[in-house]
């Protein structure tokens, strides 16, 4: 399985770099991994919501130029749907049984994901009702990712 995950913004964080890299490693045992960055818009601190849909735009232009047209989009937002570890396992199990083995993981920036980009999606998921910021989004998602090969092997993996 081919899984990218789509970010918007460089990683600054030491601690969240290490903790990436580790899950990276770990993952290579049991998928193709790529991490594109695409870059954010500088805003100022001060927006209009003209503004922010803007800024929101053209980073979802340059999610959307990431996108392949065979890949299964799961966008991550907050508004989406909720999902155990074992329901995300046995979901990266049904699109590599039904052949949609290049799958996108999408993560958006401070302003969250352009309208455009949830529609593309296949469908939205949630981590939970609260706001987490997009870099440890992306070290949370990569640990379940991590987790769900591990269930959908039988593998043992501390609770
Ligand atoms: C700081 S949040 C954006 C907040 C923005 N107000 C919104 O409602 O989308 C940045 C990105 O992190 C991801 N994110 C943050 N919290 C999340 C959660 N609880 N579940 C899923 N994704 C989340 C989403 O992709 C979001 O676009």
């Amino acid at each position: 399985m081919q899984i990218s995950i789509i970010t918007v913004g460089k990683l600054k964080e030491k601690y969240l770099r290490e903790g990436i890299a580790e899950y990276s490693k770990r993952l290579s045992a049991y998928c193709k991994l790529q991490i594109i960055e695409v870059n954010d818009e500088k805003a100022p601190e001060e927006m209009s919501t003209a503004e922010m849909e803007q800024v929101k735009r053209k980073e979802g232009e340059r999610i959307l130029a990431q996108i392949k047209q065979d890949q299964y989009v799961i966008a991550l937002a907050i508004e989406g749907q909720m999902w155990s570890s074992e329901k995300l396992s046995a979901e990266l199990d049904r699109l590599a049984l039904h052949g949609r083995s290049q799958v996108a993981f999408v993560i958006g920036g401070s302003l969250g994901l352009a309208d455009t980009v949830l529609k593309r999606a296949n469908v939205l998921l949630s981590f939970s009702k609260m706001t987490f910021p997009h870099q440890l989004v992306r070290l949370v998602l990569l640990e379940q990712v991590y987790r769900g090969f591990r269930i959908s092997r039988g593998e043992p993996y501390h609770k």
